[in-house]
């Protein structure tokens, strides 16, 4: 090989988008095809929540994240887990799947219409018995764990519930997250809303605005990532993986 010739190679294709791939849907569907497969339950949940939930299914974590999260408590060699949002019960599957057989995961969620849905799938991919489910108001059970002495024994926490209460959850996953442990949090780049100029008047930014609920969580997440990336508490890392997961550990 000419090794000129591959240099100014290299150099054509790093001018194209300063050498980065664009991450469009066949990148992403390509992505996930080359890690590790889900557990046919998974899919299946997958498949059920989309049929029968079509409404709200959006609200469902992606392949990729799941993928991502299950190499993620291997490293970690986790055993204790927190799901905050657990809706039809997929996030906490993939994390029960990824435990030992004595793990444990927490599920909070403040809706019961899901219950029997996670449930029955937990149970058909034989992992019921790993995962509890808590039906409250996730601010009073992450306090309740803490109340009960098990601050700094969580191996990972996953926050995907209301986004108003991001910060409060920080807050409180602070003190259950063991050292080295991680937190994740969901959505914080909100279909790209938390990252446009707020006065922006692009019109092709318009779509972000004027729909209130849809901004006050927007600013939420807007404060959050402010006061993350200056916390001086935590190693942080913001990963642009499906809607935006931004990844902290303990100093
Ligand atoms: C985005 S969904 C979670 C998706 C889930 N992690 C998955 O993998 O599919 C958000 C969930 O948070 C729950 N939620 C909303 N507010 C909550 C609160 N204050 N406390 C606990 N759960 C809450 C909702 O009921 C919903 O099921």
């Amino acid at each position: 090989m000419d090794p000129e010739i591959f240099q100014k190679h290299l150099k054509k294709l790093y001018q194209i988008n300063k050498g980065k791939v664009v991450i469009t849907n066949e990148v992403v569907q390509f992505s996930q095809n080359h890690s590790e497969p889900l557990h046919s339950v998974q899919k299946e949940l997958i498949e059920y929540t989309n049929t029968k939930f079509e409404n709200n299914s959006y609200m469902l974590t992606d392949c990729n994240q799941n993928q991502f999260f299950t190499l993620l408590l291997k490293v970690l060699n986790a055993k204790k887990v927190i799901d905050v949002g657990v809706y039809t019960g997929l996030s906490s599957l993939s994390f029960a799947l990824a435990l030992p057989e004595d793990g444990k995961v927490i599920g909070l969620d403040i809706c019961k219409d899901y219950e029997e849905c996670c449930h029955h799938y937990w149970k058909k991919a034989n992992v019921d018995h790993k995962i509890e489910l808590v039906i409250d108001n996730a601010k009073n059970s992450l306090q309740n764990l803490i109340d009960n002495g098990e601050s700094g024994t969580f191996d990972f926490i996953f926050i995907d519930a209301d986004k108003y209460s991001y910060d409060c959850y920080y807050e409180l996953s602070l003190k259950l997250i063991r050292k080295g442990g991680i937190i994740a949090f969901d959505n914080v780049l909100f279909f790209g809303a938390t990252t446009i100029d707020q006065n922006s008047t692009k019109p092709e930014h318009q779509i972000f605005f004027g729909c209130p609920p849809f901004q006050s969580m927007v600013d939420s997440l807007i404060l959050l990532n402010e006061k993350i990336a200056k916390d001086e508490r935590v190693y942080k890392t913001m990963l642009p993986l499906s809607d935006g997961i931004t990844l902290v550990t303990k100093k």
